[in-house]
């Protein structure tokens, strides 16, 4: 008589916790604990909150598979936002994927700056990736409509979807357009985070952002200021009177920024630093 083989013991999902965060750990993952708890969250398929009720739950194969599938897409250095196919922004949900920059906190600051003191609103958004800017602004202010640029069509589509999600496509056009080349009217609030990264700069990027985030999204070329000259040159058409200029920009590129935007007759830039203290954020405004 042969003896039944002895029935495995699923893994819990505190356990398949553990064993992820190891994994990545082990791979030089930074934020591991963080990540595997995404990522495990994701698998099962629940909010990274409600892991905690399922603790001691034994995990269904299918999680068990979409975890260790989303495990070996970490450890090759795939941004977690990518894998889980989204990216919170100021309390909303934004679909990435790897035709758009993953959203990072720091650019929340050009949202509470232009929160701050709102004009009448006639909003344009230039080089809109996921959408994060145009669509938060617009969900939060319901007075306010936008146009919102990008060169990369696929970028577009995602912001299009984004904007369908949140309700607040009724109120936005999508334009493609080389920053201000495709761009018609005038605008109250033009806000911006174009790509500023240094061409010499981009080979000693973490693996994450310079392999799996579109290069078109990181850097123009050159030494990364090209953008700022293409937006300084098409204020005077398009920044309304009494408008307002919110622009990112990288650490330690603002005095050559402040320069450029004086040689196109823009004087008394104000920058704004980020929460270590460095100047991040440009704003301008027109006199009325
Ligand atoms: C740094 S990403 C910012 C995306 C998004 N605004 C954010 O903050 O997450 C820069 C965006 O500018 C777009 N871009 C690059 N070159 C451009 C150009 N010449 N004209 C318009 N958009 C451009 C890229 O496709 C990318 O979506």
């Amino acid at each position: 008589m042969t003896e039944a083989a002895p029935e495995t013991q699923a893994e819990t999902h505190a356990e398949a916790q553990r064993r992820a965060t190891r994994a990545l750990a082990e791979a030089g993952i930074p934020g591991a604990a963080r990540d595997a708890r995404a990522l495990l969250a994701h698998a099962a398929g629940i909010a990274p909150d409600a892991l905690v009720l399922r603790a001691e739950m034994a995990m269904r194969s299918e999680t068990s598979a979409a975890l260790d599938l989303a495990l070996a897409q970490r450890i090759a250095r795939r941004p977690v936002a990518q894998i889980i196919g989204r990216r919170e922004f100021w309390g909303r949900d934004f679909e990435v994927t790897a035709d758009v920059l993953d959203p990072r906190p720091e650019t929340e600051e050009i949202v509470a700056l232009a929160l701050s003191d709102l004009p009448a609103g006639r909003i344009l958004d230039l080089g809109t990736g996921t959408g994060i800017l145009a669509l938060t602004l617009l969900s939060e202010w319901r007075e306010a409509r936008a146009v919102a640029t990008d060169i990369s069509p696929a970028a577009l589509a995602v912001a299009a979807r984004n904007a369908a999600r949140l309700g607040v496509d009724e109120r936005l056009t999508l334009v493609e357009s080389d920053w201000f080349n495709g761009v018609e009217g005038v605008f109250d609030l033009i806000v911006s985070n174009p790509p500023y990264i240094p061409a010499a700069d981009i080979a000693s990027l973490d693996a994450d952002v310079r392999e799996w985030e579109p290069h078109l999204a990181l850097t123009p070329g050159g030494d990364g200021l090209g953008p700022y000259r293409a937006i300084a040159a098409g204020l005077g058409k398009h920044l309304a009177p009494g408008g307002r200029v919110l622009l990112e920009f990288g650490a330690g590129q603002g005095a050559a920024i402040r320069a450029i935007f004086a040689r196109a007759g823009w004087q008394g830039t104000v920058l704004h630093p980020d929460l270590a203290g460095r100047d991040r954020v440009l704003e301008l405004r027109r006199s009325r």
